[in-house]
Formats: C-alpha cells, sequence, structure tokens
C-alpha cells in the first residue's frame, strides 16, 4: 500500500507517450522534489525549534520553492515546463547551498550539503552544461568563502577547512561529470542498438525490403485510412515463375541475386506511397494506398511487364525472369484477412493459366 503510493507519487506525470529519458527525468523531479521537500521541512522545524529563525526560514523558502517546481512539472507537462521545474529546482538548490556556506547552517556543517550540487546538476543539465552550472556555483561559494576578513560570511571557517572543501568538492564535480557522460555514453549505445535490431527484426537481409512484419506497419496505416475515408487500397501478392529452376541451373548465390535483382525492379515500377515487401522466399507483397482493384491491376500488368522485359545477367548470361501476379482489394466489405487470402488465390490461378499473367481476385471469385 505504502510502496504503492510512493511510486504513485514518483510517476506522476510520467505517461507510456514519453521516451524512457523523458520520464526518468520526470521521475527524478518527483523524488528529487519530494527528498528535497521533506529534508527541508525536518530540518526547518529543527531550527524553528532550535530558534534559529533565518536558518529556519530559508529551508521552509526552499521548501516552498520544491513543491513549487513539482507543481509546474505536474501542471504544465511539457518540454518548456520541464525545463522550468529544473531550472527551479537547481536555482533553488544552489541559493539553499550558498546560505548555509555563508550562515555555516548548524554547528557550521552547513558546507558539508554541498556535495549535493554536481550529481544533481549533470543530471538534469548534462555534462557540458552541468559542468558549466557548478563552474558557476564553485565560484560563487569560493568568493562567499575567500572573501577578505570573510565580509560575505554570517560564520568563519578554518582556511584549511576551506581548501579541502573546494577540493573535494572538485573532485566530486569530475566524478559526476565522468558517471553522466558514461551513462549518457551507454544510453546512446544502448538506444542505437535496439534501433539497429529494430530495424534488423523488421527487414529482410538480402533484398533490404521490409519483411512480413515490416510490412504490418504499412498494412495498419491503411487499414486506419480506409476506416476514416472508406477508400479501397490493394494487394498484390508477386511469386517469381520456376524459382527453383534458376537455383537448380544458376546456383543457390545466383538465385539470391535473382531475388536482389527482382527486388529493385519492383521498386523501380512503384509510386512514392506503394511499398513493397519479402513476404516469403520468392513471393513480394505490393501494398497499393487508396488504390482500386482495376488500378492495382494495371500497376501489377506494369511491373509484370517491366520485370518480363528486362533480362537479368547472371555470370555474363542474361536470363528471362518473370513472375505471377495475384491482386485483390482491401475495402469495407473486405477484411484484410481475406483479401490476403483471395490475392493468393488470384496468384495461384496466374500460376495455372501458365504464370508471367495478372490475376484479379473479383475474376476469380466471378
Ligand atoms: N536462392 C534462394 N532461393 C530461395 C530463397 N527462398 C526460397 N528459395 C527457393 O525458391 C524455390 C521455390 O520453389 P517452388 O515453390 O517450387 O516454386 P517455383 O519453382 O518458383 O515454381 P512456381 O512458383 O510454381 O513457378 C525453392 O527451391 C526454394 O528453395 C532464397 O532466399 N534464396
Amino acid at each position: 500500500m505504502k510502496a504503492a503510493l510512493i511510486s504513485s507519487l514518483l510517476e506522476q506525470g510520467c505517461s507510456p507517450d514519453f521516451d524512457e529519458e523523458t520520464n526518468r527525468k520526470i521521475l527524478v523531479v518527483n523524488l528529487f522534489a519530494l527528498v528535497g521537500i521533506m529534508l527541508t521541512s525536518i530540518l526547518g522545524l529543527r531550527a524553528l525549534l532550535g530558534q534559529e529563525y533565518p536558518l529556519a526560514g530559508s529551508l521552509f523558502i526552499a521548501s516552498i520553492f520544491f513543491v513549487l517546481a513539482r507543481q509546474i512539472q505536474l501542471v504544465y507537462n511539457n518540454t518548456v515546463g520541464r525545463l522550468i521545474a529544473v531550472n527551479l529546482l537547481l536555482g533553488c538548490l544552489m541559493g539553499l547551498m550558498a546560505y548555509l556556506v555563508v550562515s555555516g547552517g548548524k554547528n557550521n556543517t552547513g558546507p558539508l550539503w554541498i556535495y549535493v550540487v554536481p550529481p544533481v546538476a549533470m543530471f538534469y543539465a548534462g555534462v557540458t552544461r552541468g559542468l558549466m552550472t557548478v563552474g558557476v556555483f564553485t565560484l560563487m561559494i569560493s568568493l562567499l568563502m575567500f572573501f577578505p576578513n570573510d565580509a560575505l560570511l554570517l560564520t568563519s571557517y578554518d582556511q584549511d577547512f576551506k581548501i579541502r572543501l573546494l577540493l573535494s568538492f572538485l573532485t566530486v564535480t569530475f566524478l559526476s561529470a565522468f558517471y553522466e557522460y558514461s551513462r549518457q555514453k551507454t544510453f546512446d549505445t544502448v538506444q542505437q542498438l535496439s534501433e539497429q535490431f529494430e530495424q534488423q527484426a523488421l527487414h529482410d537481409p538480402l533484398t533490404r525490403l521490409p519483411n512480413r512484419r515490416g510490412i504490418q506497419q504499412q498494412l495498419t496505416q491503411e487499414l486506419a485510412r480506409l476506416r476514416r475515408n472508406g477508400r479501397p487500397f490493394s494487394l498484390i501478392l508477386a511469386d517469381i515463375d520456376h524459382f527453383k529452376n534458376i537455383n537448380d541451373n544458376h546456383g543457390h548465390s545466383n538465385g539470391d541475386e535473382v531475388l536482389r535483382r527482382v527486388s529493385g525492379i519492383f521498386q523501380n515500377r512503384l509510386r512514392g506511397l506503394d511499398m513493397v515487401a519479402r513476404w516469403g522466399g520468392e513471393e513480394f507483397l505490393i501494398v497499393a494506398p487508396e488504390t482500386p482493384e482495376s488500378n492495382a491491376e494495371a500497376l501489377a500488368e506494369k511491373i509484370r511487364t517491366s520485370l518480363a522485359e528486362t533480362p537479368i545477367v547472371l555470370n555474363g548470361f542474361p536470363i528471362k525472369v518473370t513472375a505471377s501476379f495475384g491482386v485483390c482489394e482491401v475495402s469495407k466489405d473486405v477484411e484484410l484477412e481475406r483479401a490476403l487470402t483471395l490475392a493468393d488465390k488470384a496468384l495461384y490461378k496466374s500460376k495455372q493459366n501458365g504464370r508471367n499473367r495478372v490475376t484479379c481476385a473479383a475474376v476469380t471469385s466471378e
């Protein structure tokens, strides 16, 4: 129950529509703001009870800013809102730290909190801007601490303590920068690999065409378009004729070459919006958006002629490659699965009727 409440507080504002990195930043702003609110409230209350009114006041003000940053992120959950929230958190954090350095906080332990600044700045602002932010903060606290005669301090620190504080702070800064740099690099590599794997999973390595899974995206898009405007789209199934003979007579690698060339010819003959995929071994699926069956038949005929008229040269010898085609329209009356079955039947008819021809599903159902 408690865990569910905490996780819902932390995940407020996250959305499946945002990328992983954005959701992580929202979550960390929530986490940081909630921890900040709790810490500054508790410490503020203690300072109040100890009658340390300026310290209590500044802790409560910081607490209010933390609440404000979280609210801004929740209400304006867009890039600008998140940027304002992050800068408010960072500004408030650095302001509070500067105050703790100036006042000394409780028993001069205030400066010990400044180590929170580098990791937070690096995480939110990235390495370059994070280093710049921490650089400004370092200059500010150096000025406060080393100004002659402690004129800018409400307390005083030992000179050795100030130098060691600064050096250890710089060490933590560089470690945080290095950590953030490695994190970002790893994140980029993982992202790149995931895009690469996704690409590989959706494409056929031989022809580089989308595979069955890859064309699904286009089919889903076309179905959505059909639902919106009611205009049918068409499927053209193409199967190379006697491909087994090509493999047997010219070898498997030449067979592969034929598949590559055929896919090139198909692509060259298609219009901008049309898409071709490798549907199976020597079978291709062409999706023609907003195209009724009669127009798709003409398109298939154009592709068929083009393939039949383009000799494919293997080891210096031209060979004639043809394909058979089956065409079917997907409309409000014919669902996708049924259209695929009908296109397959039409293709079978083309094979039966002597190959190197186009058959429409409408004809086969007559
Ligand atoms: N080289 C090569 N051959 C493949 C590939 N995928 C499938 N094949 C071959 O394609 C051939 C298909 O043969 P069949 O199904 O008998 O069809 P076909 O010889 O084209 O005869 P019809 O379709 O009836 O004209 C088989 O020999 C498969 O081994 C591939 O990626 N590369």
